[in-house]
């Protein structure tokens, strides 16, 4: 059997099942609750015939038990996500609401923040009871107006889903007028303005942006970030950071924003190689950086 021939679906599960082959992923033997977390490491042969780069054919043997170990990792994923959804949706609202003027002050008052000169930031939606952007938002795009000059001017992407394979772009808006509802009820830009002009997608822009800020349902301090399961975040990622490299930009910074009940003991949340991991955090009670370019963002 040849790589080419497969649905979208298998090719990742085989792409992950290559990568778990030469990078074992760790798998959490514990979901949600209760700490403490014992995490095993999860073995599996290198063989050579796995890597698809220089081989198509596959050793069905050992694929299948990749396989396995993914809807291991995918199923434990999903009983994770239903129980963060759960408590997000008890949350008490004035709670939620003091932490989301908490985060968004924070992320205004970092030197990241301050100092970036584009960004691809999500446009939160209370109905998945996601920690709220519009401040943020509403400062980035008052900073491009003329008259304002109180921070440096950035240029603002946001997300735009395209299709169920995983495939998101990030346009740029310049006002929130820009935006439409779509079928998941989130607002995105749509592909072309007002004036009829194509948005600027950010993977073909000549200039780089600094800066990710970054939804999700769940995370901890060691940057694992549980996502909402359709893979948009985790390919983009991935992609904008090999045209980073390819360009010799800098990498930008991912940072993601998380009510308290969102932050879990390490290594409670399950990964796959095709995870991307955040740079940093930030949670109503500061900035939790992890990584070493975050630390010295931060300081
Ligand atoms: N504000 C925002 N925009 C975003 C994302 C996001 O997480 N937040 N995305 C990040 O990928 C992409 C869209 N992906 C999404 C994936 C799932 C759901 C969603 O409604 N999920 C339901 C469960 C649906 C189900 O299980 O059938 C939920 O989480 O409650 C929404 C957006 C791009 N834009
Ligand atoms: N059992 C499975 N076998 C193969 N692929 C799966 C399985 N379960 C989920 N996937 C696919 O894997 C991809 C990534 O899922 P994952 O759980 O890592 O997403 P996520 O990190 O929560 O999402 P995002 O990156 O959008 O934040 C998705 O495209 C999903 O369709």
């Amino acid at each position: 059997m040849t790589i080419t021939g497969l649905t979208n679906r298998t090719r990742k599960l085989v792409v992950a099942a290559e990568r778990l082959m030469i990078h074992p992923c760790t798998l959490a033997t514990t979901t949600a609750s209760p700490p403490p977390v014992l995490t095993t490491r999860v073995l599996f042969p290198r063989s050579p015939s796995l890597n698809l780069r220089h081989s198509t054919t596959l050793n069905f043997t050992t694929m299948n038990t990749a396989a396995t170990h993914l809807d291991t990792i995918f199923n434990q994923k999903k009983i994770l996500r239903s129980k963060v959804r759960k408590d997000l949706k008890s949350m008490d609202p004035s709670l939620r609401s003091q932490e989301d003027d908490a985060i968004q002050s924070i992320v205004l008052e970092a030197p990241w923040f301050k100092s970036c000169k584009g960004l691809c930031a999500y446009i939160s939606c209370s109905a998945l009871r996601e920690v709220d952007t519009s401040k943020v938002l509403s400062e980035i795009l008052k900073n491009g107006d003329q008259d304002d000059h109180s921070q440096v001017s950035k240029k603002l992407y946001v997300p735009r889903v395209e299709d169920k394979n995983s495939h998101m772009r990030m346009l740029n808006i310049s006002r929130m007028n820009d935006l439409i509802a779509n079928s998941m009820d989130i607002l995105e830009p749509a592909p072309v303005d007002a004036e009829g002009n194509e948005r600027k997608d950010v993977m073909f822009a000549d200039e780089p942006v600094d800066l990710f800020l970054l939804p999700g349902l769940a995370f901890d301090k060691t940057g694992r970030r549980l996502g909402r399961g359709g893979g948009y975040y985790d390919t983009f990622l991935t992609k904008y950071q090999e045209l980073a490299k390819d360009r010799n930009w800098k990498r930008p910074l991912f940072v993601a924003l998380s009510y308290s009940l969102q932050l879990l003991d390490d290594n409670v949340i399950p990964v796959t190689p095709n995870d991307v991991l955040v740079d940093a955090l930030v949670t109503s009670s500061g900035v939790i950086p992890i990584s070493s370019a975050a630390r010295e963002m931060d300081s």
